[in-house]
């Protein structure tokens, strides 16, 4: 894939090939992506676009189910199955399960959902190269901290496909209101045809995320941004209705730890850099951020131990 393009996507752009010839420089520049933007493109990363579009359109056509079907695709999080259109959101909808690295996960999402074993195959395909890639750059992330670690293998990876109904009628209103993820990454397989997805800048403008088939955008959240002791940007973004297109979005998040409280390692902690936030569950902090109501990261704030 060339990189040529490139003038038109603000973000910064993360080659997933160059990391083995040119390490340093490569993992300078994945921390200043992860630093000032917590967003960036991935590029060369390994999933053949073929398997991302048969993913698209397996992911349409289980959003064409009929409504009682897409029901059955129940919660198990706040959040983890079905979302219908609503008065707040009347253009969008999702499907989703809890983590998509658990056999019994995809094997309860497949029966839930009736899926073909076509469907089957396809989703758990993509389930694994999608977790390879999400560890992947989590081990990175760590590495570009000066950290070698696997500790976020064990961290469920949520999965999340998103539709959105934009018609005429619905340009210029919103798809998803602005949000910082609470989990530590995100990898987005955005639309590779209509736009909207937008992220916010140091300066505090959104910035366009144009469509680039065959990538993936990564967001931080706020999970990272605890996690490395206040250091990575737990990215504000949001979806607007730009083209009177359906859209559909796949969004595969490393959230945090089942069992244990997240804490910034002791690496990242010295005098210079003291210790911001209070150690939490990732249960505990999901559950703040959704009783404040706390969408774009003000919960981390809560548990500010320094200024
Ligand atoms: O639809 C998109 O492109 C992004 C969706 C999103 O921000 C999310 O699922 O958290
Ligand atoms: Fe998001």
């Amino acid at each position: 894939m060339t990189v040529g393009d490139n003038w038109k996507h603000v973000v910064p752009i993360i080659d997933m090939q160059e990391f083995d010839q040119d390490d340093v420089d490569h993992y300078r520049k994945l921390r200043e992506a992860a630093e000032e933007w917590g967003c960036f493109r991935v590029v060369n990363h390994n999933i053949p676009v073929g398997l991302m579009t048969q993913m698209k359109k397996v992911v349409s056509e289980l959003f064409d189910l009929p409504t009682e079907t897409k029901r059955h695709n129940i919660d198990l999080i706040t959040g983890s199955g079905y979302l219908a259109p609503n008065f707040a959101n009347p253009n969008y909808e999702s499907l989703g399960l809890h983590d998509l690295g658990s056999p019994q996960d995809l094997g309860a999402f497949f029966s839930q959902l009736d899926a073909s074993p076509h469907q089957r195959e396809i989703l758990e395909t993509y389930a694994k190269a999608i977790h390879e890639l999400a560890l992947d750059l989590g081990k990175k992330l760590a590495k570009c901290m000066g950290l070698v670690t696997d500790l976020f293998k064990d961290w469920p990876c949520q999965l999340r496909m998103n539709k959105y109904h934009f018609t005429p009628e619905t340009v210029g209103s919103s798809g998803v209101l602005v949000h910082s993820d609470c989990g530590f990454l995100t990898i987005v397989q955005d639309d590779e045809n209509v736009g909207g997805l937008e992220a916010m800048d140091n300066f505090g403008a959104f910035v366009p995320i144009r469509p680039w088939p065959g990538t993936f955008l990564v967001n931080l959240g706020d999970v990272a941004k605890l996690w490395s002791n206040g250091r990575f940007r737990n990215v504000k973004h949001r979806v607007e209705c730009k083209e009177s297109s359906v859209r559909f979005s796949i969004a595969s998040s490393i959230l945090g730890p089942n069992e244990g409280e997240m804490e910034a390692p002791p690496e990242l902690v010295d005098t210079e850099h003291p210790r911001l936030y209070a150690p939490i569950t990732y249960e505990d902090y999901r559950k703040l951020r959704q009783t404040k109501r706390m969408a774009t990261g003000e919960a981390l704030e809560l548990l500010r131990t320094h200024s």
